[in-house]
């Protein structure tokens, strides 16, 4: 039987309630904590297939992070013991050391990014990332006076997430629509986004119109930093798998009277796109800033026996 937390969690996940790469792995943990907590398995083997079928729910959710198959990974290799209350507890134990070292995670990348921003800088974001507003909060912590160009990010503008967010911080923001990024682009010192997958060449994962901004800025001469903890690379492109981009809904492009009057068109809605390394200027990790080429090594160091499936039916 699986938790309510987990069906519900899967749920949100899936209908974005629940959105961003590393706010998805901590629900994830969470939702795992929640099903080994209130299992009722009687003996080791039953838990386990619990926990591997919760697991195998909430993976399905959204393919493109990886951080969600990374963090009940992280969870399930932990998971240890004869008995089933052994089992249960280290599994407790690993969520509440996943949780800990997401947050020091984010900490410590935001005091690394930080350095990258000057007094006086204007950033661009696209999207709402937690990874990239910790660099902007750590800088405005050192006292730094940030102000922000923040992209709309259709369709389902996460842009306003993060001008909450800025304005809450006293930051001052201009909001513009995706199409208007270029344009300001000569007034920005700096690109500022996060990562929902860093692949082995350093190609980056993000919300779709990433790496249209990436060249954008690239062509303006305006560097481009991204922000993604260790829990953002993918190790199963370490044996050269692609990260699948998640196509979503078309209702979220079109309202239903919108499509009535448009007629018979197709519509696709790709949520992510994949900017290729030469376009980055930097890779921010909590383990420090990497060239995006280089961010193989530590990729390695990591994730060295590439993506194994502890959920996978037995
Ligand atoms: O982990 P943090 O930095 O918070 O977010 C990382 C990325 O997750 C988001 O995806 P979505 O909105 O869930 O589709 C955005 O693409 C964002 O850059």
């Amino acid at each position: 039987m699986l938790a309510p937390e987990v069906e519900t969690t899967a749920d949100d996940i899936a209908e974005m309630e629940v959105r961003g790469a590393a706010t998805i792995a901590r629900a994830a943990a969470d939702a795992l904590e929640a099903q080994a907590s209130e299992s009722d398995a009687d003996t080791p083997a039953a838990f386990r297939e619990e926990m591997r079928t919760a697991a195998r729910r909430l993976k399905n959710t959204r393919p493109t992070a990886v951080s969600l198959p990374n963090a009940l990974r992280y969870v399930l290799k932990e998971m240890e013991g004869r008995s089933v209350d052994d089992l249960r507890t280290s599994t407790l134990q690993a969520t509440g050391e996943f949780r800990d070292q997401l947050d020091r995670a984010q900490d410590d990348l935001g005091a690394i990014g930080a350095n990258r921003l000057r007094d006086g800088d204007t950033i661009m974001t696209h999207c709402h990332s937690t990874d990239a507003l910790a660099c902007v909060e750590a800088a405005l912590e050192d006292g730094k006076d940030i102000e922000a160009v923040v992209k709309e990010t259709r369709p389902r503008k996460q842009g306003h997430i993060t001008a909450e967010q800025l304005r809450e911080w006293d930051v001052p923001v201009t909001m513009v629509v995706d199409n208007a990024a270029r344009r300001y682009l000569d007034d920005v010192d700096h690109v500022v986004v996060g990562a929902d997958s860093i692949a082995a060449d350093g190609s980056v994962i993000n919300k779709i119109g990433t790496s249209l901004l990436a060249v954008s800025a690239r062509e303006r001469g305006v560097p481009i930093m991204v922000a993604a903890q260790t829990l953002k690379l993918h190790p199963d492109t370490l044996t050269g798998h692609t990260v699948e981009i998640e196509m979503r809904d078309e209702t979220e492009v079109l309202s239903d009277a919108e499509r009535a009057d448009l007629g018979d068109v197709d519509v696709e809605n790709p949520a992510f796109d994949v900017t290729p390394p030469r376009y980055v200027d930097a890779i921010v990790t909590e383990r420090g800033q990497f060239p995006p080429e280089s961010i193989v090594t530590l990729m390695r160091e990591l994730y060295g026996e590439g993506g194994t499936e502890p959920w996978a039916e037995e």
